[in-house]
């Protein structure tokens, strides 16, 4: 344990915080570990930043940090002085110390300084996530129960979902050896290929990316550009738009990412569809196949309507092009 990590003890942490701070594996620094059983759903810190730069990234300069800084409390500029470079040597330049240690803060469309959530480190298999806030508060969330010594993780960003390892590598600008980064393993395998087909079916089903932009040619997943097209148009037919859904859902769980707040997102878009089918004999199979218990059972039963044209089919891209123009307005 080196003095300069040390530093680290003496940051301001909930008295009643369910975690602790301490060495991680090689090469990730610190990281925050459960001291008990933490529940789905539980809170486990809930932070205010030490101070917000109300700006797009690109634009921070290292004057409005020294602005800020020097408007801090004694204390509270005690506090920032302690950050360390992946719990090694202080930060050479303030600029690498707040995008290090900030959030984004949509609210304010602009970065906020967090001590201590940014003590956790990433995970492409994450246990905790820190949900989109409304304000400048922030909340690291359990999203599966973690137990007590596991180090607690959260996703980076929030489309590692339809990522391949190299291209979080580069987004992250470290590279992680989570169960989907362990390269040779069949699970990073099958990881690669899980996500590349998520980010297609996201784009069957959306007609667009995750980034919600359509994808050109040279870009896209979908290498057939009539599939691309009908993507595009909003016009693939309903049964197959089911059986898209289901299979992004049987995938995310085989990987291990279909936590509550996966299902928030991901369940109504099957609720919906289902209940769309006119044609009675589709709706028969769309019936039993929602009856099953498990992705996997409601995905094999739900592949028996793939090509079946059915009666909704003929207004359901105007109404979709509708709710996009309404959504977009
Ligand atoms: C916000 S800090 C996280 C806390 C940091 N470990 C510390 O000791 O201060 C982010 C840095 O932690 C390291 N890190 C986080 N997650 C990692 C992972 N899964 N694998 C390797 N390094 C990681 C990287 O150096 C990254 O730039």
């Amino acid at each position: 344990m080196t003095l300069t990590s040390l530093a680290y003890r003496r940051l301001r942490i909930p008295k009643d915080a369910p975690f602790e701070l301490r060495p991680s594996s090689p090469g990730k620094g610190w990281g925050g570990f459960a001291t008990r059983l933490i529940k789905q759903g539980e809170q486990i810190l809930k932070e205010e930043p030490l101070f917000v730069i109300p700006k797009p990234t690109q634009y921070i300069t290292n004057e409005d940090l020294w602005a800020a800084f020097r408007r801090l409390t004694p204390a509270d500029q005690g506090q920032f002085l302690l950050l360390r470079d992946n719990a090694k040597q202080p930060f050479m330049m303030s600029k690498e110390a707040f995008a290090e240690n900030s959030f984004a803060l949509p609210a304010k469309f602009g970065h906020g300084l967090f001590l201590v959530h940014s003590r956790f480190n990433h995970s492409c298999l994450p246990n905790a996530t820190v949900p989109a806030s409304s304000n400048d508060i922030i909340t690291l969330v359990a999203i599966e129960d973690i137990m007590a010594g596991e180090e607690i993780t959260f996703c980076y960003n929030n489309d590692f979902e339809c990522k391949i390892r190299c291209e979080r590598h580069k987004i992250l600008r470290f590279v992680c050896n989570c169960k989907a980064c362990l390269v040779g393993t069949p699970f990073q395998q099958l990881s690669d290929v899980r996500r590349r087909f998520i980010r297609g079916l996201i784009y069957l089903t959306a007609g667009a990316g995750i980034d919600g932009k359509s994808q050109d040619s040279s870009s896209s997943v979908i290498a057939d550009h009539r599939l691309r097209e009908a993507a595009d148009n909003l016009s693939i037919p309903l049964s197959n738009r089911l059986i898209y859904l289901l299979l992004t859902l049987y995938l995310l769980e085989e990987e291990g990412l279909l936590d509550y707040l996966m299902r928030e997102r991901f369940e109504p878009p099957v609720v919906v569809t289902s209940s769309l089918f006119q044609t009675e004999s589709n709706a028969e199979i769309v019936k039993t196949a929602m009856a099953q218990k498990t992705w996997q059972g409601k995905m094999l039963i739900a592949f028996r309507l793939y090509g079946r044209h059915d009666a909704a089919d003929e207004s359901l891209p105007e109404m979709l092009r509708m709710l996009r123009m309404l959504r977009s307005a």
